[in-house]
């Protein structure tokens, strides 16, 4: 079992410098994410605590995700690596989801929503990481409707693009989408589609911004502030 405390800890709450002040390369309204209240769930504090990571492709979110898991347990479901998987295991949606990827678009979110429903169900973690996740406001939608659940939080990997061109082209995964015509695809989806997302939630104050320029550990010390805030303490 694990629980989260009532309120944010004075660290945030009274300095909030790491997310206040911030800037983002997208110039959000992040002033409107702030919150002196713990989010409240939709699920009536009974369902798997979840977690969101957002941000543009190559902004860290698999990097940080790892961390994360091994500091606070959390259970990783990476979208893309659900989809990549379905790829290599032949199913039937394989073929369309390697052209969607390729093209840098989004896959229906009946798909992707499909697979991390079967990746919740399936696991007995009350805590889950999802990554890279809802791309869109209709992936939002799909997931509130099929799963009944919202995040608790959702973390926003805030980077310039120049900089993600360089992680995504340097990153040597062997990705169909790891070259510079997907990558400049990607992008302007993220623009349209993605941060209305993160828009969305920062109004819903559930939004944590991280300044995602740093070293690997600068970084997760702003995600680390984040979840001590939270209090998120498994028993
Ligand atoms: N803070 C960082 N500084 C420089 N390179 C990074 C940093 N964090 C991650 N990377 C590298 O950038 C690439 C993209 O990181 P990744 O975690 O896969 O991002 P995302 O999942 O958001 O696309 C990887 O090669 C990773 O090793
Ligand atoms: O919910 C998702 C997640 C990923 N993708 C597709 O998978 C690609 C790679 O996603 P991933 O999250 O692995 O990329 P990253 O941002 O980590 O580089 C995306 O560009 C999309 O084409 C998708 O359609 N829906
Ligand atoms: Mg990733």
């Amino acid at each position: 079992m694990w629980r989260r405390a009532a309120s944010l800890s004075p660290f945030i709450s009274s300095s909030g410098s790491l997310i206040r002040n911030h800037q983002t390369a997208y110039n959000l309204k992040i002033w409107e994410s702030f919150t002196t209240e713990i989010p409240t769930q939709v699920k009536g504090g009974k369902g798997p605590f979840i977690c969101f990571v957002l941000g543009g492709p190559g902004s860290g979110k698999g990097t940080q995700c790892a961390k994360i898991v091994k500091n606070y347990g959390l259970t990783h479901l990476s979208a893309g690596e659900l989809l990549r998987r379905e790829i290599a295991s032949n199913s039937e949606y394989g073929t369309t989801i390697l052209n969607t990827i390729k093209e840098g678009k989004i896959v229906p979110s009946e798909v992707t929503v499909s697979l991390i429903q079967k990746e919740m169900e399936s696991s007995d973690s009350k805590k889950f990481l999802i990554d890279g996740f809802p791309r869109s406001e209709e992936n939002r939608a799909a997931f509130e409707r099929i799963m009944g659940a919202e995040p608790d939080i959702v973390l926003f990997f805030d980077c310039p693009e120049e900089e993600m061109v360089n992680r995504v082209l340097n990153r040597n995964e062997g990705r169909v989408d790891d070259n510079i015509d997907t990558v400049r695809k990607r992008l302007q989806v993220f623009k349209a589609l993605n941060l209305p997302v993160i828009n969305y939630y920062a109004r819903r104050g559930k939004l944590y911004t991280i300044n995602a320029v740093g070293t690997v550990d600068e970084i997760f010390e702003q995600v680390r502030a984040v979840f001590a805030a939270l209090k998120l303490v498994t028993e």
